[in-house]
This record gives structure tokens, C-alpha cells and sequence, in this order.
């Protein structure tokens, strides 16, 4: 039997929530957050499958019915055994024993087959996924900072965990715990309708095991929420450790960092112990509570027999509810863990996952129309939140076309600036102006679409070479893919590129972060994406740093060309990389100190004129390296 026909249950549920594609992505930008309070963060997902959870409501009832139904089934069937003989069982209870027969085979297998289809054709892949896949883009419009103040592996164990834990959260309400709730509730009708005493007994049973749901579980629930975290923060510290292995071999810290990350795993260890204690208080309470309830139903079915209040078929009923109830009610202990644990998880990821993004577009953003390149800085302050320091009242104003080299020793705050420019971080004081825009009040999306970036150390996504090329310019031929990649000086590499895939060439993949590729070749893909974006703004901050003098010289011409007519932020701290520039601007402490050409500034004897004299071996010359 083929079981293909599910996979038309599969659809129902959208598995993403966005039509998709590229360019859908890209319209839509920043998402409103998702809610912040766990609660409001399940509701806001379940209502997007609604009527799936709707459909499980039903069956998880009528699964509760049909396992009560089963137990009454079996008094009735011992009945009709005691009261009627062989011969004339099928004449008087025939009807009866059809029926019982019909639903235990058709009823019993629909609402178990409609319950597991829900669930795991309807529900399950889809609905998981697209709780990750919506808090993933969320993550992404998260600021710069947030990520530099956060573990990588931390915060995508919690996109996984938070679609896992809202899904099976719902699930289980709904399923187990309902249809539970549901038999439970007709064994308490069923048994009281036989006998007061044993609904007193079952009552006071509910009391009992509410008492444990309402002392015993929260410890579970707190210290579930505890272990979740301690886990994210071991896989944060693992990941950390794996993408720096470089670093970690090199200083040979391997016993550091193992140390860092076994206490991340003993800590973690600490924390589910708690969590594992906690679960078995509850077990042992609630075996000793179901001990005393079935004890007493026994007792009082069998001195009700004796006394002629119950037929056998009632004790029969009786007995095998309780014995049901026994074992349901274990489970379900075991299922409000899972909830509550869940619910912590919940908890404990909507504080990263739904965290509002701190640095958006303006609610009327405009879209930045492509850009004649003028760049004004005034009276910019930034301190990375701090009291002060790094720049403090910064203005700068930097001509259509004008190509100006930052200048300043290492920490004065120079890619801070070009930073502020792209806007990865807001300004704390003051503005930054593109064509006397605010950048502030444009999209971020169409500011960075106005400027090619080219920085020291280029990471690359583990893509194949085209993809990367083409980040920028997602619809760029094949040939314009090409004529970048040689604008570059980046062919010859290529070509030999294979990956261990058998992928070779622009189909190669370059490994995370571009790992597989020397510094100057990543180098020189950034500078063929760039040349690809060509986009009226330049920042290249280091751009060249990483190329040996020959591919540097092989490529500064088409640098050139590429700088033409275009507004260019260089950075470099190999001053003959950027003598030659019109415009040279020398900070120091975040201010500018100085102001002028090459040949201005040595002359001026001043800090540049210092710094230059180091670089070129004591010998302060004008011009000789702006030629
Ligand atoms: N994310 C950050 N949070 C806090 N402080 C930071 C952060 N990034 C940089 N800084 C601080 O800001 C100052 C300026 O750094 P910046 O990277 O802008 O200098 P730079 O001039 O580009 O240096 P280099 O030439 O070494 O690249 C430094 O003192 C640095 O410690």
C-alpha cells in the first residue's frame, strides 16, 4: 500500500507564511516583532493554523469518548455474558456486540487515523517550520550590535528550540491533554453515575493531583527554563570554539577553552539535574495519589457488588477506568512536563527571538534614490553607548566625486565612521547626510544599495563563488559576473577553484565564512562583487591590504576606473595606498586633526606628515608617492 496519498494532507498548512522568492523577501523588510510575552507568542502562531488546531480540539475530544466508550463496551459485554446463555447470546445481545465491534474497529481507527494525520501530516513539518523560518527573519532584522553581543550558536538554537517547543506546546494541549481531560471527566460521570462515594473519591483525586500541578510543576517549569538556557549558552560556547579554532590552536588554548566550555557543560549539567529532581517528586506524588484512588474505587466497586448496588459489568466499567486513568494520568504528568518545560523554552527564547530590533527604519522611511555621492557628517558624536569617547561632534563633508583618504593610527576611529555612514550603528549625536538626505530617515536597505563596500577581511557565504559575486546584484548575467571577476584580477584563481564536492570554478563553494580561500582571493571576490554592485558611494576600508604588491598593482587600475565618478571613502593604513588621493583627512581620538593633500600635509610637518615619515623610512619627501 503506497502511502503517498498523505502528502496531500501536507500543504494545508503553509510552511513558510510568505509567498517567498528573492525579491518577495526583499519588499517586505523589516517585520512588525513578534510578541514578547509567552502566551501572546503561541496565540499569535496558533492563529495562523487555526482550523488544523480546531480539527485536533475535535479529535482530541472524540479520542477521550471512544477510550471511555471502550470501558463501558466491557461492563456491557460482561453483562450480556452473565445474563444470557451461550445459546441465546447472539438473539438477545447481538445488536449489542455488532455495534461495540463496529466501533472498536471503524470509529476507534478514523479518530486515531484523523489525530495522527493532524498531526503529523498537517502539523508538524509545516507548522515547526514555519515558526523558525518567521523568527529567523525577525533575527535578521536585528542591528549590527545585537549580533556582536550575542554567540552565533546561542541564538540559532533558539530558532530551533522556539518552533520544536511552541509546536509541540500546542500539540500537546490540544491533544493529549484534552482528549485526557475529556475521558477523565466522563470516568468521573460514569463512576459517579454508579456510585456517589466513588465520584467523591475521583473528586477528591482532582484535587489531589491539581494540588501537584499547581505545587510540583513550577519548579519544573523554572528550572526547565534554566536548563534550556544553560543549553543555548553550551551550544553558543561550542560554536565559538569551532569557528575560532584558528586562534585556539595558534595561542594553544585548547585547555582554556575547554575549560570555558566544560564549565558550560557542567553548568548546563547542574541545571537539568534540578529540572530531572523536580520530575521525579512529581512521579513519586502522583503514583502514591493514583495508589490511594484505585485502592478505594476497588474497594468500594467490590463491597458495592457484595451489597448488590453494582452489576459484575459495573465493576468491569469501573476497574478498567481507573486502571486507564492510572496509566493516562502518569502520562499525562508526563505530558505537563513536556508542556511547562515547553512553555520555558518558550519563555526563554521570545526574549531573543521577539526582541524588538533596535535600530530600524524611520515609520515614513523613504527609499534613497540612487545617490550623487554627496557625504556630509555633522556634528556626529558616537560613543558605543557608552559615557563618551570614540567620536564626539565629527563633521566632515565630502564632495560628489570626491575621493578622500581617512588617515589615523589604529583605534582612532575609522571604520567607526564608515560604520555610522552605513548605518550598522545609529549616531548618538548629530547626523550623517547623503545628497543632504538624513540618512536617518531613509531605508537602510536603499542607503547600502548606494554603497560598495570593500573591507580588510571579507567573510564570504558558503556559496558557490558565482553567489558570491553576485550577492549585490542578484540579476547580473553571466558575462557581467565574468567581467567583474577579471576587472578583479580574480579569473586565473577561479579557474583552478575546485571544491570537495567536485564543484569547480564559479561553481565552487568557498567553505564558511570563505575559509578555503587565501586572504587576497576573498580580497579580490569583494572588490568583483563591488565592481558588480557599482554603486555611486566607495567605502573601501583596507580594501587592498591582503594583496601581495603585484596583484595590487595588477588591479589598482581597474580600482581606478572603478573610482570614477564616484564619491570614495579609503582607508589604509599603507599610506602609499592612498597618497595619491585628492583629499586626505587625518583623525586622530575621533576629530579631525588635519586636512588636506599629500604634499600639503608632509609639508605641514604635522601627524601625517609623522606617520608618513615612519612608512617611508624616515625620509619625509613630498609627492614621491603621488605620482
Ligand atoms: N563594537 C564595539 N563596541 C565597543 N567599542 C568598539 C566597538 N568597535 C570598536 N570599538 C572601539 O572604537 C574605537 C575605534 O575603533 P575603530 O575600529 O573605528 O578604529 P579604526 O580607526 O578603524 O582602527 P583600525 O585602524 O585599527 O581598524 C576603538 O577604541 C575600539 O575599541
Amino acid at each position: 500500500m503506497s502511502w503517498s496519498f498523505l502528502k496531500r494532507f501536507e500543504g494545508l498548512v503553509h510552511p513558510f507564511g510568505d509567498a517567498g522568492g528573492e525579491s518577495d523577501i526583499r519588499r517586505v523588510g523589516a517585520l512588525e516583532p513578534l510578541p514578547r510575552e509567552a502566551n501572546r507568542f503561541i496565540w499569535h502562531f496558533a492563529a495562523q493554523a487555526k482550523w488544523p488546531f480546531v480539527a485536533l480540539l475535535v479529535t482530541g475530544a472524540l479520542t477521550g469518548i471512544v477510550e471511555a466508550a471502550l470501558y463501558a463496551g466491557v461492563g456491557w459485554v460482561v453483562d450480556a455474558l452473565e445474563r444470557s446463555s451461550p445459546q441465546s447470546l447472539f438473539a438477545d445481545h447481538g445488536l449489542l456486540l455488532l455495534g461495540l465491534a463496529v466501533m472498536t474497529l471503524f470509529a476507534r481507527t478514523a479518530v486515531l487515523f484523523g489525530a495522527t494525520v493532524l498531526e503529523q501530516q498537517v502539523l508538524v513539518p509545516s507548522f515547526y517550520n514555519r515558526i523558525r523560518w518567521q523568527s529567523y527573519r525577525r533575527l535578521m532584522d536585528q542591528s549590527y550590535t545585537f549580533f556582536q553581543n550575542d554567540f552565533a550558536g546561542r541564538i540559532s538554537q533558539k530558532v530551533q528550540q522556539v518552533g520544536e517547543a511552541t509546536g509541540d506546546f500546542i500539540i500537546t494541549l490540544l491533544q493529549t491533554f484534552w482528549s485526557f481531560i475529556t475521558f477523565a471527566v466522563l470516568t468521573v460521570a460514569i463512576l459517579g453515575a454508579m456510585d456517589p462515594w466513588m465520584g467523591a473519591v475521583l473528586a477528591l483525586w482532582t484535587l489531589g493531583y491539581a494540588w501537584i500541578v499547581r505545587e510540583l510543576l513550577p519548579r519544573i517549569r523554572r528550572t526547565g527554563r534554566a536548563a534550556a538556557d544553560a543549553r543555548s549558552v553550551v551550544a553558543g560556547r561550542v560554536v565559538d570554539s569551532f569557528t575560532n579554532i584558528l586562534s585556539v590552536k595558534l595561542f594553544d588554548t585548547e585547555r582554556r577553552q575547554d575549560a570555558f566550555v566544560r564549565d558550560g557543560f557542567a553548568h548546563s549539567l547542574e541545571a537539568t539535574r534540578a529540572m530531572t529532581r523536580a520530575i521525579s517528586a512529581v512521579r513519586v506524588a502522583v503514583s502514591i495519589l493514583n495508589g490511594l484512588m484505585m485502592t478505594a474505587i476497588g474497594a468500594i466497586a467490590v463491597l458495592s457488588w457484595r451489597a448488590g448496588g453494582m452489576s459484575a459489568g459495573d465493576v468491569a466499567t469501573a476497574l478498567g477506568l481507573i486502571l486507564r486513568l492510572n496509566q493516562m494520568s502518569g502520562w499525562m504528568m508526563f505530558n505537563i512536563n513536556g508542556l511547562v518545560r515547553n512553555y520555558g523554552t518558550i519563555q526563554d527564547a521570545v526574549a531573543t527571538v521577539s526582541a524588538p530590533p533596535a535600530l530600524t527604519d524611520a515609520r515614513d522611511a523613504e527609499a534613497l534614490p540612487r545617490a550623487e555621492g554627496r557625504i556630509e557628517y555633522r556634528g556626529v558624536s558616537f560613543h558605543y553607548g557608552k559615557g563618551g569617547g570614540i567620536i564626539d561632534d565629527f563633521s566632515l563633508l565630502i564632495r560628489p566625486g570626491e575621493k578622500v583618504g581617512l588617515v589615523g593610527r589604529s583605534g582612532s576611529g575609522k571604520t567607526t565612521l564608515v560604520n555610522l555612514l552605513l548605518r550598522l550603528y545609529a549616531v548618538e549625536g548629530g547626523a550623517i547626510l547623503v545628497d543632504g538626505r538624513d540618512i536617518a530617515t531613509v531605508t537602510q536597505a536603499s542607503l547600502r544599495a548606494q554603497i560598495g563596500v570593500v573591507t580588510q577581511d571579507t567573510s564570504l557565504l558558503h556559496r558557490s563563488i558565482r553567489d558570491n559575486i553576485a550577492y549585490g546584484r542578484p540579476d547580473a548575467t553571466e558575462g557581467e559576473i565574468e567581467a567583474a571577476a577579471r576587472r578583479a584580477n580574480a579569473l586565473d584563481f577561479i579557474a583552478e577553484l575546485r571544491d570537495p564536492h567536485g564543484r569547480s570554478g564559479f561553481d565552487a563553494h568557498v567553505g564558511e565564512r570563505g575559509i578555503k580561500l587565501s586572504g587576497g582571493q576573498r580580497q579580490r571576490i569583494a572588490i568583483a562583487r563591488v565592481l558588480l554592485k557599482n554603486a555611486p558611494i566607495l567605502v573601501l576600508d583596507e580594501a587592498t591590504a591582503a594583496l601581495d604588491s603585484e596583484v595590487e598593482a595588477a588591479i589598482n587600475e581597474n580600482l581606478d576606473a572603478m573610482m570614477e565618478g564616484k564619491t570614495v571613502i579609503a582607508i589604509a593604513h599603507r599610506l602609499s595606498t592612498i597618497a595619491h588621493l585628492e583629499r586626505l583627512v587625518v583623525i586622530d581620538r575621533g576629530r579631525i586633526v588635519e586636512d588636506g593633500a599629500h604634499a600639503e600635509l608632509v609639508r605641514a610637518g604635522g601627524l601625517y606628515a609623522r606617520l608618513w615619515a615612519r612608512q617611508s623610512g624616515g625620509f619625509i619627501a613630498s609627492g614621491a608617492a603621488a605620482e
